[in-house]
């Protein structure tokens, strides 16, 4: 594998006339954990469907663990996804849709087992695993969710609003486990809207705005980028970041519309 376990070139995806990414070029480190951030409707979501090979770029290039996600079948053994809605069959039960999961990925089976049984103890679900997932909470739907995408232990995960329905300790268990992954030299390109698990997890921070990368760099260049002095967090740098970016905007279109 090479150096990079992400690289983007120019890469754009239009709906209609709308871009929802546009010229979008990144160049992530393997086994860093890039935390991916952005208001709502920015495109973080259309960017990791283009980069799980989900949905085709209009425009650009780009390749995960060294393959082109033009190649879907040479990425996907080496890719992990939780989408924000985790794709789980109901009729299954916790621990059948797991080991369906890693009958997919060509896990030998006493390994599945192992890490099924340690992934549930990890995130307390052990008991339920028995239960079909259509009787599960919105946070053990997630708990199921992360435990499919890292089963395989792939070198690059996707993590969409990984800590979304955890209660606190579940949470805690979440961000434990992505310190951990990213330990194991896996890449963890992680979108939130959490700011505090960024800062405390995200070796590098990318900020999306209407589609366009506006601001890169490690969760502390970010929050000193201010004048000196000034005692920020990662929220109040995330709220400048983008407000600046919509005033601009707005300037050039009063601009172009005068
Ligand atoms: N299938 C689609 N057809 C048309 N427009 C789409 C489609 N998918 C996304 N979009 C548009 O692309 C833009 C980016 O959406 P996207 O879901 O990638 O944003 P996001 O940053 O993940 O937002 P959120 O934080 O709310 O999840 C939005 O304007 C959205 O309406």
């Amino acid at each position: 594998m090479t150096d990079l376990a992400i690289e983007t070139r120019a890469l754009t995806k239009r709906y209609g006339d709308a871009a929802a990414v546009e010229d979008l070029t990144l160049s992530i480190s393997s086994g860093s954990v890039y935390g991916f951030l952005g208001p709502n409707g920015a495109g973080k979501t259309t960017t990791m469907r283009m980069l799980t090979t989900l949905t085709k770029p209009t425009s650009g290039t780009a390749s995960v663990a060294g393959q082109s996600i033009e190649d879907r079948d040479a990425v996907t053994p080496h890719i992990g996804y939780l989408p924000e809605e985790p794709p789980l069959y109901d009729e299954l039960t916790g621990r059948e849709q797991l080991e369906y999961i890693a009958g997919l990925r060509d896990i030998p089976e006493d390994e599945a087992d192992e890490r099924i049984g340690s992934m549930l103890d990890r995130f307390e679900l052990a008991e339920d695993a028995d239960k079909r997932i259509d009787a599960y909470s919105k946070g053990m739907r997630q708990k199921v969710g992360v435990i499919q995408a890292v089963l395989h232990e792939p070198d690059v995960v996707f993590l969409d609003e990984p800590t979304s329905g955890l209660d606190p300790r579940a949470a805690r268990t979440m961000r434990d486990t992505i310190a951990e992954l990213a330990e194991r030299e896996m890449t963890v390109f992680l979108s939130t809207h959490i700011l505090p698990v960024v800062d405390e997890l995200a070796d590098t921070v990318g900020v999306l705005h209407d589609g366009r990368l506006v601001a890169e760099g490690t969760p502390d260049g970010l929050k000193n980028r201010a004048e000196a002095g000034e005692e920020r967090s990662l929220e109040d740098a995330f709220l400048d970041i983008t407000h600046d970016h919509g005033a601009e905007r707005l300037d050039e279109e009063s601009t172009t519309t005068a």
